[in-house]
């Protein structure tokens, strides 16, 4: 095992923190197919789980996050009664507590589940059930794991102050933030002003997805007009970096290698501030390369933001249109990008860091769980 390129087995082992992880966006292919047999969802564009999962992974390799999007009509289809939610919430902890996730931030939009005659309210406590399920098993597994919701409002849609009330109705109910998702042009973060002043008011925390498909001025209004704690991917702020006089975003893979090389890199004033400020960007490689918003791996910009030390974090979007997890996500920026032992615990402290669970909650996970035990793998 080294150091310089740990293999998969010390990355499966790693503690993990995954900020940034849709619930509705990894599901198990087979719970899919049980779920729609009980409830009668008669759409499902594959009848096996082989078939499904390769459905979900293909169609999402769109190029577009529109296309991208739209894979979602089958799971959020499926998450429509208190059973279904709290079986996949559960399902959810369990499968990221076995890949060494120790803290997780899962989100998903209550609005889309009110087909089957719910109310907000009752798809909130049927997910925070399954939670708390998952954290059961997963703890009687070994596998010590805690988990959280993110709140978020469909973007196109006109429920984000309402979804903004409930996450704080719920804040000391297994909710610790707010994020609004969705398709990113034509929808800006300022469409939602009130629900983020509202939560300003509250003392409250909240991400907006920003950056992924739409480039500065989505990143500078969720953090200037909307006052964003964190970034959903961010990765467009390299359009705002110039190394060898060009644009960062010009050629991802030719900046890369300038900066390694010792080429200055020059920020525009939001990519200083997003800098500066330490705005966690919740950057997520396998999505962005099946959206377009990166050509490959090796060449994502996360490697770049990382060098110049942004506060960037390693997550997963969406699992079962990514046929992915924080093992694969780390495993490839390993064997794609270069990335160390030291470079992936860089990122998980950074992501530890950057959770919106108290900070006393933060220094004991990264203290008492992360540090140790990514000592006993040799990266002290
Ligand atoms: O990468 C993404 N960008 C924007 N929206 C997304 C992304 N992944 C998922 N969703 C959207 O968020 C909803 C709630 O979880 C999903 O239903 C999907 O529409
Ligand atoms: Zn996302």
């Amino acid at each position: 095992m080294s150091l310089e390129s740990p293999d998969a087995d010390v990355i499966t082992r790693a503690p993990k923190v995954l900020l940034h992880d849709h619930l509705d966006g990894g599901l198990r292919p087979a719970t899919i197919l049980e779920i729609a047999d009980e409830t009668g969802y008669a759409d499902l564009p594959a009848g096996d789980v082989d078939g499904l999962a390769r459905w979900f992974r293909e169609s999402a390799d769109s190029g577009s996050l529109e296309r991208y999007l739209e894979t979602f009509v089958h799971t959020v289809g499926v998450m429509q009664t208190p059973d279904a939610l709290r079986r996949v919430a559960r399902e959810c902890v369990e499968d990221l507590a076995a890949d060494g996730v120790v803290y997780a931030e899962s989100r998903y939009a209550p609005e889309q589940h009110l087909i089957g005659g719910l109310a907000l309210e009752d798809v909130v406590e049927a997910v925070n059930a399954g939670f708390r399920e998952g954290e059961r098993a997963a703890a009687e597994a070994g596998n010590p794991i805690r988990v959280t919701a993110l709140l978020t409002a469909m973007r196109h849609a006109a429920k984000s102050r309402e979804i903004a009330e409930l996450a704080v109705r719920y804040r000391d109910d297994g909710v610790s933030g707010f994020d609004i998702a969705g398709a990113e042009a034509g929808y800006p973060p300022t469409r939602h002003l009130d629900a983020f002043e509202y939560l300003r008011r509250e003392n409250a925390h909240f991400t907006i997805h920003a950056g992924e498909a739409f480039g500065l001025p989505s990143i500078w209004e969720a953090i200037q007009w909307c006052g964003a704690d964190r970034l959903g991917h961010g990765v467009r702020i390299v359009d705002d970096v110039v190394i060898d006089h060009r644009p960062a975003s010009d050629d991802p893979g030719a900046a890369l290698a300038a900066q390694a090389a010792g080429a200055e890199a020059y920020l525009g004033l939001l990519a200083a501030y997003v800098k500066d400020t330490r705005i966690p960007l919740e950057m997520c490689p396998s999505s962005n390369v099946q959206t377009g918003a990166a050509d490959s791996v090796a060449r994502h910009p996360i490697t770049l933001l990382k060098n110049l030390r942004f506060r960037v974090t390693v997550n997963t979007d969406n699992r079962l249109m990514s046929g992915t997890s924080m093992s694969r996500e780390m495993r490839l920026l390993v064997e794609e990008a270069g990335w160390t032992l030291r470079d992936l615990r860089w990122a998980t402290v950074n992501a530890m860091k950057s959770a919106f669970i108290p900070f006393d909650d933060r220094l004991a996970l990264i203290e008492d769980v992360i540090k140790p035990r990514y000592a006993e793998l040799g990266a002290p």
